[in-house]
């Protein structure tokens, strides 16, 4: 299983400094939607010139135009963009014909998706790379949140998938259990008083890297 470090701040200069403490920790880079809107793609290319070795995933949330926005967050230097699971069907081939385009890769977001299953089966045909099962910061803040539901939906993908929503030192190794190729750790990372040695403990405790 990869770690994939969310990076939910706002300005690039934050997001950069961060990546000095997490950056050797993590196997992916998303730089998160706030940051996307408020910088704009500079930010991705900014991050994907400084780790070029690192896989850059810009977390567009593409809900129409799926086409153009996936060709401009690769132009801008991602290897992976999200495109939102409840976007039509159109805009999703869309955005995975712009990955052929440029050998890269979509990853469908199931956020606010009801029947993830049925969802998850119809994007595995519609060629994305993978899917994210993610409970997004305003779900997880609903009281009753469990991370639970979103595992339940992982264990009959037949697709290589993420989980997203409040992962944490408690929870990742139930993701890993649930068969995920990659965890995703926002706030438990940028959040933490020592971000380096967050991301240092969620990746010690993943028992297949890679
Ligand atoms: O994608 C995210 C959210 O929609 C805001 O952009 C988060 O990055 C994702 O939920 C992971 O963050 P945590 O839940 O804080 O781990």
């Amino acid at each position: 299983m990869k770690l994939q470090v969310a990076i939910d701040l706002l300005s690039t200069k934050d997001a950069l400094t961060l990546l000095e403490k997490v950056a050797e920790h993590v196997d992916i880079i998303e730089l998160g939607t706030p940051l996307i809107k408020q910088e704009g793609l500079a930010v991705v290319t900014a991050v994907k010139a400084a780790y070029p070795n690192k896989i850059v995933f810009a977390d567009m949330k593409t809900m129409d135009a799926g086409a153009l926005e996936a060709d401009m967050a690769f132009k801008a230097g991602a290897d992976l963009v999200s495109v939102l699971a409840a976007a039509g069907d159109s805009t999703i081939s869309g955005a995975v014909d712009a990955a052929k385009k440029h050998n890269k890769g979509i990853v469908a977001d199931v956020i606010g998706v009801l029947d993830k299953a049925t969802r998850v089966k119809q994007l595995k045909a519609l060629g994305v790379h993978s899917v994210e099962l993610h409970a997004g910061l305003d779900e997880q803040a609903q009281a009753g949140y469990s991370i639970s539901k979103l595992l339940e939906a992982g264990r009959g993908a037949d697709i290589p998938f993420a989980v997203a929503g409040g992962v944490n030192l408690d929870r990742i190794t139930e993701v890993e259990d649930a068969g995920a190729s990659v965890a995703v750790a926002g706030a438990a990372i940028y959040g933490a008083a020592d971000p380096g040695a967050a991301a240092k403990a969620l990746r010690a405790k993943i028992k297949n890297l890679g």
